[in-house]
């Protein structure tokens, strides 16, 4: 984890990107930031004149946006956010600010305007704390802007035209994209890259730190300033503020820039440091400063071997309802969660140190509490409750997991190993008896209610009348979708099995419009009508040639114009940076004959069945979102 820098902090905050721009959300989205993307409504209308300098209307702007979005989301009693981040991205040449171009003359004006010239990409960020104090909201702005310059080469017309007719400035300030074709046009760049193409990262990731690592008294002398401190091991990724107990030991302490090994990685003091486990190493130095090259801890791999470890205390915990009793009767000693439990004292201890650790609970002299994550995910009656899932991951994921080996060798399922059970119809294994199948629709149930804002507002659905969630089990993404579009009519098609034990996942609060539930099966009984058919964790479950079926009757029954929308993890096109997604891929290898495929992959299929403008928003949740209409 060493380069899990101080983004590591937001882990446990309710993060908002108050950006349609997709190249801001790839980047945050990158570096394994959870956030939820909630587009800005502010219209870009400042008057420039009124502002010194082109910088500081780039600032204003974002801060507007961010502004925005905070307000909405708490006057419509959205769960108030507690961070919103807002950007915006201009190009200024000659004095002149530009944005999006309107239309192809606009940007045929714009670009001839950078043709052979230097000019400056300002991109203004808000940082927005939000907390809600009675029913007001209350914030607190930061606020900074980047600065880079761009040297175009001359563009001769026949190229300018070549370039706009592609189609690629349109939604970008200036008339370009530096991350792709309009790369070609560019002789030099100085400064960050990425604040061209729409967020300066690193200067985001200093603004943190200066947010969250205020530089303790007696380190003040050893801190580079604009510097990022690393957050590594479990610890530092808890609610608990603990940062001195994690500064790592620096011996000789003469030199206090280790650059040339780390790159602007902080170096502290600290007395207690030889006690203290950190995920990472820095190069011991001797007193002039050179290295000794010390042995470095392979800390990302020493997590990775500890992975287990962490997931099934947490799965023990939850399976006992520890979070259940702390939330309810915490704060409690060991021996009380013990006796609450019916387990033995020596065992809970240990657990519920383990848990101290890795960030879920806290511990004070009156005993052990939750976190405020353990309320909200861990409690089997958590808002966002992930305990169903957890379960599900202890008792039918682990056992799999376990023949991982065998799935591998063998390229196949497991369940017959992991259950003693012969592999049947997928589902059929789940609903064989009444207790896994309530499990498993607990499961699927946590992950839909924790990703149903995201899928449902990733595109503005307002066009369809009517979808159809195909495969919708507990109807949590349903009733998101009526939230959000109270005249929409939802269905939920699901196996009849499903349909009959749906009742205890409804909602207490009256919807605006009624779920309709309709039972069957989408390989073999008619698809109920609807402008738009969803599948959610649907396609991951199968191979393609069970998808085709699939996507051939839903394209049989949609006129043009009607649309799919697929939520699932979506792969990078080289499958080689999302773990998440590519683990979950290996998931879906040991039971059952599905994998999760990369966007190009669902477009291509999506494609054979007459489908077209496939648009894919990665939403920074679980789940990313592929929309695509009938032609
Ligand atoms: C110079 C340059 C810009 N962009 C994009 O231009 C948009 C600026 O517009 P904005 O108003 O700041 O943002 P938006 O896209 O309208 O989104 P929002 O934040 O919702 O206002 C952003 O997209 C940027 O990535 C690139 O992708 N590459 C480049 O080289």
């Amino acid at each position: 984890m060493a380069l899990n820098p101080v983004l590591g902090k937001l882990v446990s905050k309710r993060v908002v990107l108050a950006s349609a721009s997709p190249r801001r959300q790839e980047i945050l989205t990158n570096v394994g930031l959870r956030f939820e993307v909630v587009p800005s409504w502010f219209k870009e209308t400042l008057e420039k004149s009124s502002f010194a300098a082109p910088y500081e209307y780039a600032v204003e702007t974002a801060k507007q946006k961010a502004l925005e979005v905070a307000n909405r989301m708490h006057v419509k009693h959205l769960r108030t956010p507690d961070i919103v981040i807002g950007a915006d991205t201009i190009v200024s040449v000659d004095e002149q600010i530009l944005e999006k171009p309107v239309d192809k003359q606009d940007a045929y004006r714009m670009l001839s305007r950078l043709s052979g010239k230097e000019h400056s990409v300002f991109t203004g960020v808000a940082i927005i704390h939000c907390s809600s104090k009675g029913n007001q909201l209350e914030t607190e702005i930061t606020d900074f802007y980047e600065e880079t310059k761009v040297k175009f080469s001359d563009l001769s017309e026949e190229l300018l035209w070549e370039y706009i007719h592609s189609g690629e400035p349109m939604d970008k300030a200036g008339g370009y994209g530096i991350q792709a074709l309009g790369g070609m046009l560019v002789e030099y760049v100085h400064g960050d890259f990425l604040n061209v193409v729409g967020f300066p990262l690193n200067h985001f990731c200093k603004k943190l730190a200066e947010l969250y690592y205020p530089p303790p008294k007696h380190t003040v002398q050893h801190i580079k300033h604009d510097s990022i401190p690393s957050v590594d091991t479990f610890e530092n990724l808890s609610d608990g503020e603990s940062e001195s107990s994690n500064f790592i030991e620096h011996k000789g302490a003469n030199n206090l820039d280790s650059s040339s090994m780390c790159p602007s990685r902080p170096v502290y003091n600290c007395e207690n440091s030889s006690s203290v486990r950190t995920g990472f190493m820095v190069p011991l130095e001797n007193q002039n400063g050179a290295s000794e090259s010390a042995a470095k801890l392979p800390s990302k791999i020493l997590d990775l071997m500890d992975g287990f470890k962490a997931s099934k205390a947490l799965f023990v915990a939850s399976k006992l309802k520890m979070f259940d009793y702390l939330k309810n009767k915490g704060p409690l000693k060991a021996v009380d969660v013990a006796n609450e439990v019916g387990t033995s004292v020596c065992g809970t201890e240990r657990l519920l140190d383990a848990c101290v650790a890795l960030g879920l609970l806290e511990k004070t002299s009156q005993g052990y509490s939750n976190t405020d994550s353990a309320n909200t995910y861990l409690t089997s009656d958590g808002e966002y409750s992930l305990h169903g899932y957890i379960i599900h991951s202890n008792d039918h994921l682990w056992p799999l997991f376990t023949n991982l080996e065998s799935a591998v060798r063998e390229g196949s399922r497991q369940n017959h190993r992991a259950f003693g059970r012969k592999a049947e119809d997928l589902f059929k294994d789940y609903y064989h008896s009444q207790e896994v199948k309530q499990r498993f629709m607990a499961a699927m149930h946590s992950i839909a209610h924790l990703t149903a804002r995201d899928v449902a507002t990733a595109f503005d659905l307002s066009q369809f009348k009517s979808t159809c969630d195909l495969g919708g089990c507990t109807g949590a993404l349903a009733h998101e979708l009526i939230q959000i579009y109270p005249n929409m009519k939802v269905t939920v098609f699901d196996l009849p099995e499903v349909i009959a034990n749906i009742s205890y996942f409804q909602p207490s609060e009256q919807c605006a419009a009624p779920v309709t539930f309709v039972s069957g099966d989408f390989f073999k009984d008619n698809l109920p009508e609807a402008d738009l058919y969803i599948l959610s964790r649907v396609l991951h479950d199968w191979p393609d040639e069970k998808i085709h079926v699939l996507l051939s009757k839903i394209s049989a029954v949609c006129k043009p114009g009607c649309g799919i929308l697929l939520a699932e993890m979506v792969l990078d096109d080289e499958k080689k940076n999302r773990s998440t997604a590519l683990l979950q891929s290996l998931n879906m290898l040991v039971q059952t004959e599905g994998k999760e495929r990369s966007g190009s992959e669902y477009q291509g299929l999506l494609e054979q069945h007459g489908f077209a403008n496939v648009k894919i928003r990665l939403t920074g949740n679980l789940l990313d979102v592929v929309l695509c209409v009938k032609t």
